[in-house]
């Protein structure tokens, strides 16, 4: 089958100091021998003219790289073009390019997908590399670098190999099962091999969440009465005047919505709308937003006038809370007895978002609570809902081959396979032929 040779600009928007042009198929080689005149050795940097053959028109000069046979990114023959980053050399490079048969531009995660099907790399790292584009904490790179290396696959062709192991196994007792010498005992070796296996991954599940979480950053909700000084705490959090803050009850009815780097993971802080009864439409609508969010959070604030301690506000939520007493300036220190602290579980602060009193305590608690949401995710295996599904999947089976013990050998051997099947899906192994048009959009044209 020949496939197109197809190009596309990866690097970043232009202008810019540098554009680089990737291009990459049978005839990249062909091509790059026709707009420049010498062939660079493979793999170092060569500076050449990039001349238009059709009418000797020259393009830019250009630092040009070429990468021979499949010693490429994509796995096939390919060439970069360093050209001057401005619009113009880009476009006439472009138009240039798209004028040779059987080039055309690149779709988006063209060529990751060009080295996944050349095997140059497997679909956990093919989602490392797409979350280390996106990477915008320490902690989120560290956990796309590690998946982008091959962290996941090795660990993953590790429990495959288990689960070959075991039903050579099981086969070598079926095979022999007539024969009065070969010890009936095979299946002793294997199922408490498969009970650690299954133990393994259970493991690995329970942390599920922790991987989600740091690809997508974990959300922080402020809630809590009117004027309390929620939208005070989230211009705190933002050193700077984000949120509208009058001393009129229900100013906030929108979600606002602050990224922030905490330690290195990514924390989405949102104000809300006071809660109470009101008649009022649209801070109806406020308010149910503000439910539904505190709902889904990951961590509550829940902000109270510790200086006219109202009821404190009723939240389905199972997050973490941490409440602040605010306005301490008004009252003193005394002010947190007469809040409740019925719940031993959430941890009490009394502040002023005024004068600064207590916030860097509240502060300090406040990492510690994030670290430890996102705590053990050095190691996680599952960054993504597809992986959750598939390693639900593969426990269950090898579940099912554990406790079906008065099922024929075959049987419990079959529930293997299915379970190694799983596990291909998550590196791609295995047909997943209608998830990787999804997986390569995540990517920008040009990767
Ligand atoms: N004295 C005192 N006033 C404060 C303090 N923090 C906030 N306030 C005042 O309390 C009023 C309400 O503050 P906001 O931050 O708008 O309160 P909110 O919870 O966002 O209120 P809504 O959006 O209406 O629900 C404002 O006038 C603030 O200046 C504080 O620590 N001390
Ligand atoms: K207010
Ligand atoms: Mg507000």
């Amino acid at each position: 089958m020949s496939r197109d040779t197809i190009f596309a600009l990866s690097s970043g928007a232009v202008p810019a100091g540098v554009a680089v042009i990737r291009l990459s198929g049978p005839k990249a080689a062909d091509v790059m021998n026709q707009i420049i005149d010498s062939e660079p050795k493979p793999r170092m940097a060569a500076l050449r003219y990039v001349t238009n053959p059709k009418n000797g028109d020259v393009i830019d000069q250009a630092l040009v790289l070429y990468f021979p046979g499949s010693k490429s990114f994509t796995g096939e023959e390919s060439v970069e073009f360093h050209l001057h980053g401005g619009r113009a050399v880009v476009k006439a490079m472009i138009d240039l390019l798209g004028s040779f048969d059987g080039c055309r531009m690149a779709e988006a995660g063209e060529f990751s997908r060009r080295g996944f099907e050349n095997g140059k790399f497997d679909l956990t790292a093919v989602e490392g590399l797409a979350d280390l584009i996106h990477a915008e904490t320490e902690n989120q790179r560290k956990q796309a670098m590690r998946q982008a290396s091959g962290a996941h696959k090795s660990v993953i062709d590790g429990w495959r190999e288990i689960l070959l192991y075991a039903r050579s196994m099981i086969e070598a007792e079926l095979d022999f099962s007539d024969e009065e010498d070969v010890p009936g005992a095979v299946s002793d070796v294997i199922w408490p091999k498969l009970q650690k296996l299954k133990q393994e991954m259970e493991h690995h599940l329970s942390y599920a969440d922790r991987g989600e979480r740091l690809r997508n950053g974990l959300t922080v909700v402020l809630a809590g009465h009117p004027n309390a000084g929620k939208s005070s705490l989230l211009n705190w959090f933002a050193k700077r005047d984000v949120a509208i803050v009058t001393e009129e009850a229900g100013t906030t009815r929108d979600l606002l919505e602050l990224h922030l780097d905490i330690e290195g993971f990514p924390v989405t802080v949102i104000d809300t709308a006071g809660l109470r009864d009101s008649s009022n439409i649209v801070e109806q609508e406020g308010i149910r937003r503000a439910l539904e969010k505190s709902e889904n959070a990951d961590l509550l604030i829940e902000v109270v006038d510790g200086s006219a301690p109202n009821e404190r506000v009723a939240l389905a939520s199972r997050a973490q809370r941490l409440v602040l007493f605010n306005k301490q300036d008004r009252i003193g220190s005394e002010m947190i007895n007469s809040g409740s602290n019925k719940n031993a579980e959430e941890k009490v602060f009394s502040v002023s978002l005024h004068t600064g009193f207590g916030m860097d305590g509240f502060y300090d608690s406040f990492v510690k609570q994030i670290e430890e949401l996102f705590s053990g995710a050095e190691d996680v295996l599952i960054t993504r809902k597809r992986h959750e599904a598939y390693f639900r999947q593969c426990v269950d089976n090898v579940d099912k081959s554990l406790i079906y013990t008065d099922s024929p050998l075959e049987i419990r051997s079959e529930y293997l396979r299915m379970a190694g099947d799983e596990l291909g899906k998550i590196t791609g192994r295995i047909d997943v032929e209608d998830m990787l048009g999804v997986i390569f959009s995540q990517f920008c044209v040009g990767k």
